[in-house]
Formats: structure tokens, sequence, C-alpha cells
């Protein structure tokens, strides 16, 4: 199972270049496209759902050009929006039943069970008789992925899933969306470091439309460790550091301002180093890019 995106560039009408010659290769498993808002995540993952094309540029799944056979890809391809929207009065079962019908399970029988085992998977078999307007907002998301599994795709992509969701939700989410990784290709694009941590085996990092990193997750943080220092600061010497170092990132401990810094030797002046992680790895190339 593999995803080719080759060399895709998008502009918009207004001039924003969205995209810029990116190409990435997926395979089975959790792939997360991090970046920060404005990145270009939304249009990347509307383009691969078909719902708009690239100015130029090629995308194939299993060797199947998915301009050339829309209706191919979309046979096989879930897809959960950024903003996905449920009608407030109508119940996940009746909702989720509607939607089977869209997609074309037409056997009434065969997609009561479809709905059935999709809500139960989804951990709302409980509230399927509930109206989606009291639902939280996992609850939502859950129904989300529900509806984007109904054709049981094996290509999942979930644009920010994650976004507003408490601990606890965001664990159950995580859980989900790892098990149907395990024979499927899921896209988790996402601006949370922590989505990706969690959840997957191989990571591309997009800024103002290009890929400026990617690889396994693990591996990149082996090349950042042992080269993140950093020191608590007064807020008004920042400027200061940044002529100085190579600040990756201004943060705060216990309400003081830190400020952290990449360097290939310890500088001394009261730096210590730390533990680096993705984050570290995100914010060093996401501040070097700019
Ligand atoms: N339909 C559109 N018309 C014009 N510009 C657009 C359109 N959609 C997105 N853009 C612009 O393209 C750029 C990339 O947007 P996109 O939504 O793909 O980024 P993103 O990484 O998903 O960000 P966010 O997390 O904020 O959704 C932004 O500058 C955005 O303003």
């Amino acid at each position: 199972m593999q995803l080719i995106i080759d060399n895709i560039s998008k502009t918009y009408d207004n001039g924003v270049q969205a995209l810029q010659g990116i190409s990435l290769e997926i395979t089975k498993g959790m792939f997360g496209l991090l970046g920060p808002n404005g990145a270009g995540k939304s249009t990347l993952m509307r383009t691969i759902a078909t719902l708009q094309n690239a100015d130029s540029g090629h995308i194939s799944f299993n060797d199947l050009d998915i301009y050339k056979d829309k209706n191919a890809i979309r046979k096989v391809l879930g897809y959960l929006p950024q903003q996905f929207g449920v009608y407030p009065k109508m119940s996940s079962e009746i909702l989720l039943n509607h939607l089977a019908v869209l997609k074309g399970i037409t056997n009434k029988k065969e997609r009561k069970e479809v709905v059935h085992v999709l809500l139960d998977r989804t951990n709302l078999y409980e509230v399927r008789k509930q109206n989606l307007g009291v639902f939280s907002g996992g609850m939502k998301q859950r129904f989300g992925i529900a509806q984007a599994l109904l054709n049981n795709p094996k290509l999942l992509i979930v644009d920010e899933p994650t976004a507003g969701l408490d601990p606890k939700e965001r664990n159950r989410f995580y859980n989900l969306l790892s098990e149907i990784a395990e024979n499927t290709i899921v896209i988790l694009s996402t601006h949370i470091v922590d989505d990706i941590k969690e959840l997957c085996h191989q990571m591309a990092i997009i800024n103002r439309g290009e890929v400026i990193l990617k690889g396994k997750p693990l591996e990149l943080i082996e090349q950042v460790q042992g080269k993140v220092y950093q020191k608590i600061i007064d807020r008004s010497e920042f400027e200061m550091y940044k002529s100085q170092y190579q600040v990756i990132n201004e943060t705060f401990f216990m309400g003081k301002p830190v400020v952290q810094i990449m360097s290939n030797s310890n500088p001394g002046n009261g730096f210590e180093p730390i533990d680096a992680g993705l984050e570290e790895v995100y914010f060093s190339q996401i501040n070097q890019s700019k």
C-alpha cells in the first residue's frame, strides 16, 4: 500500500502559494503532517481527497493516478475534514444511516449492521439515539471517524482532528486512530506536536507550502539530542539572546521566560542542556525556515 505525492503545487486565485512542490511517499500506518496555521496542510489534505485540483504534480495510490480516476480513489478513501458539520437535531444512528445510503450501501440489513459496528467501534453505540447537538467535541470527532469509515477505506485522511479535545478524549481518539492504522494508510494533519509523538511512525513538517523535514520521529529526535540548551532569562534580554545564539524557541517555566537554543557544543553562560524531543525538532525547523 503506497501513496505517492509527486511535486504538487497550488496557488490560489488571490496569489497565495499554498503548496510549492510537495513530494512525499506514504506507506501503511500513521503518517503525521505537522505544520503551523496556514502552512498548507488543509490544502494538501483536500487535494489528496480529490476535492480540489493541484496546478501541477501527480498523486498516485497503489499505482492509480488519483486525478485520472477520481471515482476509483473515492471508493477507497475516508475523509474527516477540519470543519465537520453535523445535523444537531438528528441522532448519530440516523445520520450515519443516511450517510451510508449516500455511500452506496443500499441493502438495508447490511447497512444496519455496518452502522452498528461503526458506532460500537467509535464507542458511540450507547448514545446512538441521542441528538448530535448534545455530543461533546470528542464524541463529534469520533462520529466523524465513524462516517469516514463507512466504505472501509484503505486511505483515511483526518485534518486537525484533536484540536479542542480534552486529554482523555484525545487519548481515546488516538486509540481509535492507531487501531485503524494497523491496516490502513492514515494521514493525520495537525499543529499539535504531541499528536505526532504519540501516534506516527513517519512524519513530515511543512511550512509555507514546502516540506522542510521528513522522516521517522525517533530518528529526527536523535539528530537534535545533545544540541539543545535552555536558560531562564529576563524578558528584556530576549532580543539580545536572539542576536547572539541560534534561538529555536521562547517559552516559559513557572511564569519565567526561558530561551531555548541549538548549539553543537556547550555554550556555557548559564545554559543547561535539555532532553530534546519532537517539540525541539519542530521549533528548530519552523524558526529556521522563517
Ligand atoms: N480557498 C482559498 N482561497 C485563497 N487562499 C486560501 C484558500 N484556502 C487556503 N488559503 C490560504 O492558503 C494558505 C494555506 O492554507 P491551509 O488552510 O491549507 O493551511 P493549514 O496548514 O491547513 O492551516 P490551518 O491550520 O490554519 O487550517 C493560507 O495562507 C491560507 O490563507
